[in-house]
């Protein structure tokens, strides 16, 4: 019950007397001016009274407000009738009205406040209504960043995936109803993490700030783009002719990326690859369709990127392979399944184990045989699970290397394998040095591996870090030699010290003229040039004997001993005599 309704002081039943009227009133007033809510009285839409707060939230002197229509503290005549339609309604029913409204202040500008109202005497609505208003603005900015902070990428202000998704569902059901096509479209830049890497952050963002730029400039109407996050940005376009269009599309997108780009002083050249997708044909919602894009866009890369290609079911079994490998590879490092077998490269003419190239093989449960990591080296490439197992790898190979050399066997090397990746990462040196330092292993012990594609992407920065590996004192060998296309003069330029001749021809030797003339030829270019030679794949004694008649010293392969765990290895080193072809003592010089 309301306290005024009964005119007896509850504290001594009596009827109120003057003065406690007059000191209840003081109170009340007391009350309303220290609130931190503005509060006011109204009736027939006119102020009636009003606190502090309320005028000051409004910038209106209190009375100047009382008895003025409340039409003035709204922005405009039909936000006033429209709250009139929100609120007379509610109010004249008793009920509490409880709403958010933007509100003008005496200076024009406007605020966001949270108005709650209900009739003074619920029994006679008419009597006039009290309305309790907070200043809300902050919470709605905030509220309204974290809408937009839900929907947009804060780098490029583009729509994210999840506002993404929502406009492919939107244009699949227009499509639906017109019976018409919507591409999607993956676009993922080339070599990006190159620019973050060696240019630093602020380089790689200016420069997805006018990609978004660029990107948006191959919109019509009705087209959305997003970005996903990293380098991946997403194309969504209603289409009439499906895959010409999309080809349209794509051949600007490439062709707008060719062109150079300047950030931070910096000028870049980029490039993509773009995966596309077609509605109904390859989905008929956003996520198969992303993913079929997806999965195309990687087809790009491997197709050797800065291209476009459409989805095929075919691609998606690769897919599939590709998924269950990475996680393979994922499960094997985090559980140590990881092993490392050593092949013999042993010199032809003596026996002599020279080194020992460190294998990387996959454990399998129970007694499977393990598997070899060629069959998973693209994708853990793709994945950048290269980088991690790789520094396993050669932490590894220089431990068991110190061991052997513990031994006794001072003169043994390692020779490692190193992948592309593995090559063009930026922590290469300072990994190197690292585990040279942890092992207290000399720098020419460790001879690294790579292949001549390697060489021929980016030739320049290769340039750079051979130097520093050939500084270093490294051993660098050129492996899988003769299956890319190094000319003399190409390989001129590098400071390698060994070509590995690749098994393809090794096996062709006697057996094919144009292997066996390319083995030849391959013995002479290395010895004109001061290399090393080394004969991969020897099988046969035919073989070694061919070899070594053209002045090859050196050799790998079955004839000489397969790949084995590293106690093997140790027998092998051991009993070098019993297990060498032609070899008469141990050849393995012992401290
Ligand atoms: N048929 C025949 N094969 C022979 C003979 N002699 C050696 N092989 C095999 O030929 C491969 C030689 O290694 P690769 O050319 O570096 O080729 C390697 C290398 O490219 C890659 N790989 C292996 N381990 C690593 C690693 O730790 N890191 C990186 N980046 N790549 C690795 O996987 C490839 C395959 O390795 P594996 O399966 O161990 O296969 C090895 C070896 O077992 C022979 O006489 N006959």
């Amino acid at each position: 019950m309301n306290t005024l309704d009964n005119t007896e002081n509850p504290e001594n039943g009596k009827p109120y007397s003057e003065a406690e009227l007059r000191q209840t009133l003081l109170e009340y007033q007391a009350i309303l001016d220290n609130a931190s809510v503005g509060i006011v009285f109204t009736r027939d839409r006119k102020i009636l009274r009003c606190n502090d707060r309320f005028s000051e939230l409004f910038g209106w002197p209190k009375d100047h407000l009382v008895g003025m229509p409340t039409i003035i503290v709204y922005p405009s005549a039909e936000a006033f009738d429209e709250m009139g339609r929100i609120a007379i309604p509610v109010l004249s029913r008793g009920e509490r009205l409880d709403t958010e409204v933007l509100l003008k202040r005496r200076d024009g500008s406007t605020f966001w406040g949270r108005l709650r109202g209900k009739a003074i005497d619920p029994a006679d609505v008419h009597n006039g209504t009290i309305f309790i208003l907070e200043d809300i603005t902050e919470h709605r900015m905030a509220q309204e960043r974290l809408l937009y902070m839900a929907h947009y990428d804060a780098l490029t202000g583009l729509p994210n995936r999840t506002l993404l998704q929502d406009r492919i569902k939107q244009a699949l059901s227009h499509a639906q109803r017109d019976q018409s096509q919507v591409v999607v479209m993956f676009i993922d830049l080339d070599y990006f993490k190159h620019v973050n890497d060696s240019l630093g952050h602020q380089v790689g963002d200016r420069l997805l700030q006018t990609v978004a730029i660029r990107l948006q400039k191959c919109l019509r109407e009705g087209d959305s783009l997003a970005r996903l996050g990293g380098d991946e940005f997403v194309l969504s376009l209603p289409v009439q002719n499906g895959s010409d269009d999309a080809a349209l599309v794509a051949k600007k997108v490439l062709d707008t990326l060719d062109q150079a780009f300047i950030a931070d002083g910096h000028e870049l050249h980029m490039s993509a690859s773009i995966g596309i997708s077609l509605y109904p044909n390859d989905g008929t919602d956003a996520e198969s369709l992303m993913r079929a894009a997806d999965t195309a866009m990687y087809d790009a890369k491997e197709k050797g990127r800065n291209n476009y290609q459409f989805f095929t079911p075919a691609l998606n079994t690769t897919a599939q392979r590709h998924l269950t490998v990475a996680n393979r590879l994922r499960q094997a490092l985090a559980h140590d399944e990881f092993a490392l077998y050593y092949q013999p490269q042993v010199d032809m003419e003596s026996g002599t184990i020279l080194s020992a190239e460190a294998l990387l093989r996959c454990l399998q449960p129970g007694d499977k045989a393990p598997i070899s990591f060629g069959a998973f080296i693209t994708i853990a490439e793709k994945t950048g699970l290269i980088l991690p197992i790789g520094d396993w790898v050669l932490r590894q190979a220089c431990l068991q290397l110190k061991q052997w050399r513990d031994l006794g066997y001072a003169d043994l090397r390692i020779a490692v394998n190193l992948s592309p990746r593995q090559f063009h990462q930026p922590h290469l040196l300072a990994t190197i040095e690292q585990i040279l330092g942890e092992t207290g292993l000399p720098a020419n012990a460790l001879d690294l591996e790579i292949t001549e594609s390697v060489l021929l992407q980016r030739s320049e920065d290769n340039l750079d870090t051979l130097q520093q590996l050939n500084d270093m004192g490294l051993q660098l060998s050129i492996d899988d030699f003769g299956t890319g296309y190094s000319s003399l003069a190409y390989l001129q330029r590098f400071p390698v010290h060994a070509l590995k001749i690749d098994q393809t021809f090794v096996r062709g030797i006697n057996q094919n003229l144009n292997d066996t003339a390319l083995v030849t030829a391959i013995i002479a270019m290395a010895q004109s040039l001061h290399l090393e030679v080394l004969a991969e794949g020897v099988e046969t004694e035919q073989q070694a004997s061919f070899l070594m008649s053209h002045g090859c010293r050196a050799a790998q392969g079955f004839y000489y001993g397969e790949a084995v765990p590293a106690k093997t290895f140790t027998r092998l080193l051991r009993r070098q005599t019993a297990h060498m072809p032609g070899v008469q003592d141990s050849n393995v010089r012992r401290k």
